[in-house]
């Protein structure tokens, strides 16, 4: 599904009512009944007590809309219009009208000590401003943000929280609880500084036009289910282990042989044939012992890598996991990359020591993929003032380099030359020990298999993300560990087969 900014929205929106032939009071009509919709399912009990806030534009609109549909099912109501200005859009203005026609508690707002006690109502509904945000805001709309701020109050924002700019960062909006956004995702709703203003976000469709969106030129992706499926490689009958692939994990270092053996095991249990695991001395038992389907190759060193020498021929190589960064460690891995013509995945340590020796960057063949945690990624990239400079800084290093980098964390990022893919699954659960080592063994294995680099990303980072999704209620997040991410994988793609 594209993201869009503000302005493909508009298009989208006027597109829609001029393909279907329907008024804009129609769309909104449509957008507010399925915020309705979403509403009365979480609020059953019709005593649940709504202040509404609503602007002059169409998400106020929205909002009095909204109110007047509560209204009407027996919930009781209260508008407050934040007149920020007196010229209000026709749809919001029509609504206003029919709001007090139908004996709705409407207020209007211009100074501070109007604002009612925010904390009598157990819901406030925020319409104060949508996608139509275009400066920072003042005066009585600021005050009443404020307001809602301080209260404490459960706050659900229509489309987006009041306040949050869509392209450049926001240092003042509604905190909300909730935002509930219209079909479209907004890059802003799901950017780690803006979670602080949208709690939690859902996406409801209110029928815009497919097509329009289709058309809209971005190449900003959020991933679909649907999508991921469609790019699961069926099995062959006549399937045998070596013709399915053959994944070598690269890594561990003394104390640090753990995250090789989660690696090695989720890429077995993503699928492909063959696993092996190059480790130092000390690392080989470990993983024989825990691992039996795995095969080992030793390195020289005993506590730590210290050449990289092989005869195999692995379909794919994920290596960095564990491995530390002793000055033979690097030298092994410098060498390695010179010679290395087998598609890579670079995690952990080893990207830490690209950072240190950032010419050797150079010598990675296109389309590697690079996993950073935030704490990798700004030493790979360089520091940045705010996520949308975090994106751009990325992207650039990504463009140079012709590499593909999985910034990982909530809403994980696939950044490539070209786009930018941003997942849709995961939950804190997947924040725990070895979890980077799991995904790593996950997309090595899909490489392995002959997935594309980006579909191996793409894919990797969304079953990983599914098996926390689907373990919320039988494993409490926090008792989540990396190796039920492993245990889950095989009902990852039984889900993303079923829909197929
Ligand atoms: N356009 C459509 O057809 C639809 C729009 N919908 C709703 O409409 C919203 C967008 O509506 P609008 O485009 O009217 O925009 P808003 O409702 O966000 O209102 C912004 C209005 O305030 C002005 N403004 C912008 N920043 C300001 C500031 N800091 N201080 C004071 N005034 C400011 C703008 O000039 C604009 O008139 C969406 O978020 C969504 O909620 C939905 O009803 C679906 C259909
Ligand atoms: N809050 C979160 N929501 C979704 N995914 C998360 C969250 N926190 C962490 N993750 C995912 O968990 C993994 C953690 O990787 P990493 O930090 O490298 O762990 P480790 O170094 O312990 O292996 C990443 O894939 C990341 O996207
Ligand atoms: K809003």
């Amino acid at each position: 599904m594209k993201i869009l900014t503000s302005q493909q929205i508009r298009y989208v929106d006027a597109e829609t009512i001029k393909r279907e032939a329907i008024s804009s009071l129609e769309l909104m009509k449509r957008a507010s009944t399925a915020f309705y919709n979403w509403f009365i399912e979480k609020y059953s009990n019709k005593s649940t007590s709504v202040l509404i806030f609503s602007g002059v534009g169409n998400n106020g609109g929205d909002g009095l809309f909204i109110a007047r549909l509560l209204h009407k099912s027996g919930y009781s109501v209260k508008v407050c219009i934040v007149e920020y200005k007196n010229q209000y859009s026709e749809d919001c203005a029509h609504n206003f009208r029919r709001a007090k026609a139908e004996n709705i508690s409407i207020i209007k707002i211009y100074n501070e000590d109007q604002i009612p006690d925010i904390c009598k109502y157990d819901v406030v509904i925020d319409g104060i401003f949508g996608t139509g945000l275009s400066r920072d805001v003042t005066g009585i709309a600021e005050s009443v943000i404020g307001k809602i701020n301080e209260s404490g109050a459960k706050v659900i924002s229509i489309d987006v929280p009041s306040g949050l700019f869509l392209e450049r960062k926001t240092t003042f909006a509604v905190k909300a609880t909730e935002t509930v956004t219209f079909q479209i995702p907004k890059l802003a709703l799901f950017l780690p500084e803006n979670n602080l203003f949208t709690g939690n976000v859902t996406i409801i469709d209110i029928g815009l036009n497919e097509q329009a969106i289709s058309e809209s030129d971005s190449n900003i992706y959020f991933t679909e289910k649907s999508e991921i499926s469609k790019l699961i490689k069926p099995l062959n009958l006549f399937a045998h282990k070596g013709t399915v692939g053959h994944a070598l994990i690269v890594g561990g270092s003394l104390g640090k042989c753990g995250s090789v053996c989660l690696a090695s095991r989720a890429a077995l249990k993503t699928g492909c044939g063959l696993v092996t695991a190059y480790m130092p001395k000390c690392g080989v038992q470990v993983i024989q012992i825990n691992f039996p389907e795995a095969m080992a190759i030793e390195d020289r060193g005993e506590r730590y890598i210290s050449n990289i020498d092989f005869e195999i021929k692995p379909d794919a190589i994920g290596i960095g996991v564990g491995m530390g960064q002793n000055e033979e460690t690097k030298k092994a891995l410098h060498d390695f990359l010179i010679n290395n013509k087998v598609p890579l995945v670079i995690d952990a340590d080893g990207i830490n020591i690209l950072s240190s020796n950032h010419n050797w960057i150079e010598l990675l063949k296109p389309d590697t993929i690079l996993t950073p945690h935030p704490g990798e990624l700004s030493r790979l990239v360089g520091g940045w003032s705010d996520d949308y400079d975090k994106i751009q800084k990325t992207r650039l290093f990504a463009q140079k380099y012709n590499l593909i980098i999985v910034v990982k964390g909530a809403y994980t990022l696939i950044i490539d030359s070209e786009n930018i893919y941003m997942n849709s699954t995961g939950t804190p659960a997947l924040a725990t020990a070895g979890s980077g080592d799991v995904l790593t063994g996950i997309i090595t294995s899909l490489l392995a298999q002959g997935y594309n680099p980006i579909d191996s990303a793409k894919v990797g980072v969304y079953i990983h993300g599914m098996t926390a999704d689907f373990t919320t209620k039988s494993i409490n997040p926090r008792s989540f560990v990396a190796s039920d991410i492993i245990e889950n994988i095989g009902n990852a793609y039984n889900n993303l087969e079923k829909i197929r």
